[in-house]
């Protein structure tokens, strides 16, 4: 059975609303349905105090989803809203509150950096190019939401916890003229964090809105790897310029930037373009060119999805070293051909008024 809209709306209109006593289409709790060939996705999105109440809720409509067709994935996640306020309702004809991604105050454009699958150097990506956009000028501030695995305090050197001098605002670091932001700095290194959706969505949306950004001209924003809910809420909550794609250029890389891309065009993220990372391999003792992980993958990925290919990253050993030390190339070694590729990347953001 190929299921359509309709029939995933008609299979979650038999679950109730515990608080309305709707169902949950009819409470507009149910958002960003999308239904594929192959998956079904949807949000679930609840009131912060209610989250608790509502996981079995979420349980039972992503099994009455898979109860329509045992073969179709279903991805359903929970995300929550802290001040209760009645939610949008998904019926035609009825007007719903205007509620979708807002700005950051003082922030003028958002940039996610995202890739499919992890490893790709994303995070090295992000670094490199928000110390880029600072050498140039620019007021670049860096959130670090890649919640599994946070990486930028030690990309970009810093460590210590973030004050909040008032218990609201949260007053962020600052190095390589970079202002950011990470939960690494929140939780301990060596701990590992196990997040509760709800949980999740409320650290996000609190790096988001309380954390004194100050006046930005760009916040980059490090997603974790893949298509989860972190990148959903991010694109629901605040109101993004743009998403870049990294990837490298093996097909199984390929494959998963692609669904990333899939996603954000289902999300209305539009996408800035593509990044080819360890692109060449470029041996530091001889200077010899090899492509270890193949070569111009994502210039014909880029090319079929009509997306711009904005750079092409070698793979060289003084871009981990740098990464690991907590200063990117383009800070440590601002000369060398391996940071121009990030500088150009920057001039092209900055030139086409993203950044
Ligand atoms: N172009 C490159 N040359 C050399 N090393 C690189 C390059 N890009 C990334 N690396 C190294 O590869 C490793 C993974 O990179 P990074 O952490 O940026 O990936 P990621 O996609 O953000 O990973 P994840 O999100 O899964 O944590 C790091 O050790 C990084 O220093």
């Amino acid at each position: 059975m190929t299921l359509t809209r309709e029939t995933v709306l008609a299979a979650l209109k038999s679950i109730e609303d515990p608080i309305s006593g709707n169902d949950i289409i009819e409470a507009g709790l149910v958002r960003a349905l999308t239904v594929e060939p192959e998956q079904v996705r949807f949000v679930l999105e609840v009131s912060g105090s209610a989250a608790a109440e509502y996981e079995d809720v979420l349980n039972r409509a992503k099994e009455a989803v898979e109860n329509l067709d045992s073969t179709q994935s279903v991805s359903a996640v929970m995300t929550s809203h802290s001040t209760p306020k009645t939610p949008p309702d998904l019926k035609p004809n009825h007007r719903a509150e205007p509620k979708g991604p807002e700005p950051i105050p003082g922030v003028n454009n958002i940039i996610a950096i995202a890739s499919g699958k992890g490893g790709v150097g994303k995070s090295t990506v992000a670094s490199n190019l928000a110390c880029a956009l600072a050498a140039k000028g620019r007021k670049v501030g860096l959130l670090d939401a890649d919640v599994y695995g946070p990486s930028q305090p030690r990309m970009l050197g810093v460590s210590g916890r973030p004050a909040s001098p008032d218990g609201k605002t949260i007053l962020p670091m600052r190095n390589h003229g970079v202002t950011m932001m990470s939960l690494g700095l929140m939780t301990n290194e060596d701990q590992a964090v196990v997040w509760r959706g709800p949980m999740l969505m409320g650290a996000l949306q609190q790096m988001l809105g309380q954390v004194q950004w100050g006046a930005l001209d760009v916040l980059i924003v490090d997603l974790p790897p893949g298509t989860g809910d972190v990148q959903m809420t991010l694109a629901q909550k605040a109101k993004l310029t743009g998403a870049i794609v990294v990837s490298t250029p093996q097909d199984v890389a390929l494959l998963d930037a692609r669904k990333g891309i899939d996603m954000f065009n289902q999300l209305g993220t539009p996408i800035l373009g593509m990044i080819e990372n360890m692109s060449t391999h470029i041996c530091s003792a001889c200077g010899h060119e090899e492509h270890v992980f193949g070569h111009g993958g994502v210039n014909a990925e880029a090319a079929k999805l009509g997306v711009p290919l904005l750079a092409e990253i070698p793979l060289h050993i003084d871009i981990r070293l740098a990464a690991d030390g907590g200063a990117p190339i383009v800070v440590s070694k601002a000369g060398s051909s391996q940071a121009s590729a990030f500088l150009s990347l920057a001039d092209q953001l900055i030139e086409t008024g993203v950044a």
